[in-house]
This record gives C-alpha cells, sequence and structure tokens, in this order.
C-alpha cells in the first residue's frame, strides 16, 4: 500500500476578514445563550409595544435539536417567554404524513422530490396563535417555520445544521422533524430528509436570509455569529480556491487506505466513503473573530450561484452544484456491490430529480490485482442473467458476476467513465476518486456478493429498477472504444502536460489532468471547476494579480476554484518542490466563457 504524505487536512477553514469596524462577531458556549437575549444585535426599533418588549426569532433547520435550544435559552434567560412554534402550530404528525405520503413511498431508499413550501406544514391559524403568546418583557419564538409566525421580531437568528450531521444524530436516534421515528431504520430517515426536508429547509432558508441578525451552529459546542460576518464569508469564499470539510464513513465494502492516508480515527472497522465535494451535504467551516463556525457549505451555492457556479452552469443547474467528488476505499476492503444508475428519464419521472448520476471511477491507488467492473460481456443473455440475479437474491446459488460482466486491471491513474445505465463496480483493493454528478443515492444494486451491511441486515437491492436501466448493448466492445484509456494528451510545455481523461460524451462533466513540474496557468473562464491533487505531496495555487491569498493543497483533497477567480497557478509546494505532481480538473463541459 502507498502511503500517503501524512499532511491531509480535515478541517480546512476559510478565514472571514474581520468586520470595518472591528467589533465583536462571534460568541461561544454560555456568552451564545447570553447574547441571544441581550437585544444587542439586530434589535430593532421597539415601535410593536412595551419599550421591554422583544421578540426573538430562533428558525432553525430540522436536525436541531430544540428541545436543548430551548432549555438553554430558559438557563440563560429565567425571565423570557420561550414558545416551541412547532409544537404550537405543526400540523399533527398524522397529518403531516398523509401530505407526503406519495412523496416519501414505501421503499426503503427512494421517495419522491418535494416541492411543498413550509407554509403547508403549519396551521396558519395556529401561527396566529403563537403570536399572541407574546407578551411584555422577553419573548423567544423557536423552532423551523419560526419566522412564519406573523409578529414583528427584533432579532431574527438561524440556527442551523450541516446535513451530516443530522445524519449522524438520525443515526443515533433523533427523529426527523415533527415525527416521532426515533427507532425508525436511519434509511428512512434518511430518506425523508433527502426528498422532503432538505428541499422545504432550503426554500426557506433563502425566503428569510436577508432578515437574517445573527446564525447560530449547535453542531457541537454553541458558536454564534452576526450574519453580517457570515454574508462576508460566504462572498469572500466565492472568489477564492476552498475546500469544505470532508467526511468519512466506514461500509461494508471498506478499507484502510483513508485511514492511513486521511490520518482517520483507529476506531472504526474500515472508512469506506469520504464526501469531500458535495456541498448539498457537507460543511464550510468559517473562522469568524476567531471562532469556528460549522455551515452547511450549500449556504454559499444558494447565496452566490453566480460567483461560484458562472453564469452558464448556474443557467443550466440552477442554485445547484451538479459535480460530485467523493473516494470510495476498497484497500483491504471488498468489491462495492454490483450496480446501475437510472437514465434521465428514469431519474425525472421515479423520482423527480432533474438530472441523474452520471460517475467515473478516477484510480488513485490499486494494489496489484485490482479491478473495475465495467459494461457486459459480448453475447450475453439479458433474460439468463436477469433470471441468475433473482435466483441469487432469493437466497439461490451466488450470482457470478464474472459470467456476465467484463472486468478490467485497475491502475493508479487510470480513468473509468460510467455513464449512466452502465453496469459497474469497483473491485476491492483499490482507491477510487469519483468525479460524478451530484445525485449519489440512486444506486440499484443488482447483487452484494452475498454479504450483509454493517447494521446485520441485507443492503437493499433493486433488480427491478435496475433492469429498467440497463443498457445492454454496452457489452466489452463499446466499452473498450467509449469508457477505458480515454486518456489523451493535449498540449505540453516547459515544466507541465494536459491531458483528457473525460467525461464520456453522455455525461456533461469534463475532466483534464494536468501533470506539472513547474508553475502551469489555469483559467477558469467562467465556469466552476473541481479539482483533487491526485500525484505529490503538496501543491500552492495562487493568484497571479493577488486576488486571493496563496491556497496550500495537499495529496488526495478535493478542492473548488470559483468561477469568480478567473486565472490562477498551480505549482508543487513543500516536500513536493523539486518533483512532479498531477491535478485532476472537472467542469461542465460547454460551459466557459471568453469574458
Ligand atoms: O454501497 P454500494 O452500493 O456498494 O455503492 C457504493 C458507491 O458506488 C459508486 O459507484 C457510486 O454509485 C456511489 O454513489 C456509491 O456510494
Amino acid at each position: 500500500m502507498k502511503l500517503g504524505h501524512g499532511n491531509y487536512d480535515r478541517r480546512p477553514v476559510v478565514r472571514v476578514p474581520a468586520a470595518a469596524d472591528n467589533g465583536q462577531e462571534a460568541w461561544r458556549g454560555a456568552a451564545a445563550w447570553q447574547r441571544l437575549g441581550s437585544g444587542e444585535v439586530g434589535a430593532g426599533e421597539p415601535d410593536a409595544g412595551p419599550a421591554d418588549r422583544r421578540v426573538v426569532v430562533i428558525d432553525t433547520v430540522p436536525g436541531v435539536d430544540v428541545a436543548d435550544l430551548m432549555s438553554q435559552l430558559s438557563g440563560a434567560h429565567p425571565e423570557a417567554t420561550v414558545v416551541d412554534v412547532a409544537q404550537a402550530a405543526a400540523l399533527p404528525g398524522k397529518e403531516l404524513d398523509q401530505l407526503l405520503a406519495s412523496r416519501l413511498t414505501d421503499d426503503r431508499v427512494f421517495g419522491k422530490l418535494t416541492h411543498e413550501p413550509l407554509e403547508h406544514f403549519y396551521d396558519a391559524d395556529r401561527l396566529a396563535g403563537a403570536a399572541e403568546r407574546v407578551g411584555a418583557g422577553l419573548t423567544f419564538l423557536v423552532g423551523w417555520g419560526a419566522a412564519l409566525v406573523p409578529v414583528e421580531a427584533d432579532c431574527v437568528v438561524l440556527a442551523d445544521l450541516p446535513r451530516w450531521e443530522t445524519q449522524q444524530r438520525q443515526r443515533q436516534g433523533a427523529p426527523n422533524w415533527g415525527c416521532d421515528n426515533g427507532t425508525e431504520d436511519p434509511l428512512r430517515k434518511y430518506k425523508r430528509s433527502y426528498f422532503v426536508e432538505w428541499r422545504t429547509a432550503d426554500r426557506h432558508k433563502q425566503d428569510i436570509w436577508s432578515r437574517l441578525d445573527l446564525v447560530l451552529d449547535t453542531t457541537a459546542e454553541a458558536v454564534l455569529v452576526t450574519a453580517d460576518a457570515v454574508r462576508r464569508g460566504l462572498a469572500s469564499t466565492a472568489r477564492r480556491p476552498f475546500r469544505v470539510m470532508p467526511y468519512f464513513d466506514p461500509g461494508s465494502w471498506g478499507g484502510q487506505w483513508m485511514r492511513e492516508v486521511c490520518g482517520l480515527d483507529a476506531e472504526p472497522p474500515n472508512f469506506a466513503w469520504c464526501f469531500d465535494c458535495v456541498p448539498e451535504e457537507n460543511s464550510l467551516l468559517l473562522e469568524i473573530d476567531g471562532s469556528t463556525v460549522e455551515l452547511p457549505a450549500q449556504n454559499l451555492v444558494l447565496q452566490h450561484p453566480a460567483e461560484l457556479l458562472g453564469r452558464r452552469t448556474r443557467a443550466r443547474f440552477g442554485a445547484e452544484f451538479p459535480i460530485r467528488f467523493d473516494l470510495l476505499d476498497t484497500m483491504g476492503g471488498g468489491n462495492l456491490s454490483l450496480q446501475v444508475h437510472p437514465l434521465t428519464e428514469y431519474i425525472q419521472r421515479e423520482f423527480g430529480m432533474p438530472y441523474t448520476q452520471d460517475e467515473s471511477y478516477y484510480l488513485l491507488d490499486a494494489a496489484p490485482g485490482a479491478h473495475v467492473y465495467l459494461g457486459l460481456r459480448e453475447g450475453i443473455d439479458p433474460e439468463q442473467m436477469m433470471a441468475d440475479l433473482r435466483t441469487a437474491q432469493q437466497g439461490g446459488a451466488d450470482f457470478v458476476a464474472e459470467d456476465y460482466v467484463n472486468t478490467f486491471p485497475a491502475r493508479p491513474h487510470d480513468h473509468f467513465l460510467i455513464p449512466a445505465g452502465t453496469v459497474h463496480s469497483s473491485g476491492a483493493d483499490s482507491m477510487v476518486l469519483e468525479i460524478s454528478a451530484t445525485p449519489y443515492i440512486f444506486t440499484f444494486k443488482m447483487w452484494d456478493w452475498g454479504r450483509l451491511g454493517l447494521d446485520g441486515k441485507p443492503r437493499p437491492i433493486n433488480i427491478d429498477h435496475a433492469e429498467a436501466n440497463i443498457q445492454w448493448d454496452r457489452d466489452t466492445a463499446w466499452v473498450e472504444q467509449n469508457l477505458v484509456g480515454q486518456v489523451a494528451e493535449l498540449a505540453a510545455s516547459e515544466g507541465w502536460r494536459e491531458e483528457r481523461t473525460g467525461l464520456h460524451e453522455l455525461e456533461f462533466i469534463e475532466t483534464r489532468r494536468h501533470w506539472i513540474r513547474g508553475r502551469s496557468e489555469h483559467h477558469t473562464h467562467g465556469t466552476v471547476q473541481v479539482k483533487n491533487l491526485v500525484h505529490g505531496a503538496e501543491a500552492l495555487v495562487e493568484s497571479p494579480t493577488g486576488a486571493f491569498e496563496p491556497f496550500v493543497v495537499h495529496y488526495a483533497e478535493t478542492f473548488i476554484v470559483p468561477a469568480a477567480v478567473g486565472a490562477y497557478t498551480v505549482r508543487p509546494h513543500g516536500p513536493a518542490v523539486g518533483t512532479e505532481i498531477a491535478t485532476i480538473t472537472a467542469w461542465v463541459r460547454g460551459t466557459e466563457t471568453t469574458d
């Protein structure tokens, strides 16, 4: 196993420039809870009642522990009235379930995207009733939708929470919003978050964003920051290279490479996934006034789509980050499931997703003998293959993947292209950097090699969904001509060379690899780029005009270069000086602009 360089940064922080007046902008722990009731930030004109009447709205996102928040507020402000807005005015759980039944479906994994606004989860009359509970003195209105209460607020706070933290809490027994489902299968809780809560929450957050005075992070110890500092932080992040905070998760096929290279805990038996560029679920760490606040990176996508994505990518996807980078570690582990992803029309019709899960596997590393499963063997009988899969699923003879599916040797720096509809799997002893479209849960597993998930249950198999999407003409010859070994040198000069590595024409992502000894010049051409240092210990990304601070990246780290960055250079740095490094860059094909 090739080891990393011991410098992978698991907590990349973006430093936010200080406020013009150098005033305090962050409060931690007890000071945060105290500050929330002090009226010193965002105190409005007391024109709606007696001078000492003060209304603080703390709108949360689903996943925030509202009970804990309320008890902290009561502890810090015993005189205050604290109203749980959802308890006061949200639809009863059963009504909410009925409203969402067609979106949630009976499936363990797949629902349908909802477009419900948060108002639909509330009773308007009871919201008005909650407003009547505001009396003289200090009142906190707390919960997801607190800003819907028809009352003039003196201070509006967003209690935000990254989605990875929400998932952790769900696995430990936290229910979904408005539900009594703490003991439900975490996959089903995640489904409700993914297909309903997060969509509605993003829209609601957008609605209230301009009203915010403060932002509260309760991921760990409470950190309260001014909304102006967050706005300033996001605005500056959208104009410089940055990283989101990676998160790591064990799995039934997970390996040992990331533990070593990324310096992870000894405790879990393995690590399977590292998500290091899925902004809709990753966190962005902002350092504000000496405190680090962990907020959803999605806030940046929602607030700065033009600077971040560029105008053509934004025109095509809206305020959505379309490119996903993640790591799949099977070094010393097992095969991924044998799987296929939905065609575009299928993901639209069945799940309401606007675009599909096109993928590719870039091999950061591979042990001798490692291989990738990709496409079908010539002359196989589709009916027989489906019958064998169903037999295996029902507990009969194991499915012999090699009888039906091609295998290709997997070597470091190979890039396998996987347009939706292509049967595939990464085999054991590989370290894959996935360069893919953002959707990532639409994996139709066909065969899981007869093993169980980490929870001791079989993982969900979806042979019917798979059958509806397998492209049977993607056979050995087609795969060899289209998906394997598609590297072509495009340009070279002293100190660098550039290659195209993919993706396939059916996929919207374009990739380039640069081998760099000297300093290579790059330009975003008005569209967002996602990059990873796939070879070498360390690189320095610089602005030729000093527009951003020099930015250091380490081996295997993914970073984002916003469209607004324009020109930048990359060169070996630190321990890599004098050696050759390599980066891979992805962007949405056809979105470059010349201005
Ligand atoms: O967990 P299994 O089903 O083995 O798949 C693992 C991974 O496979 C890849 O090809 C992608 O589809 C990922 O989004 C998925 O997480």
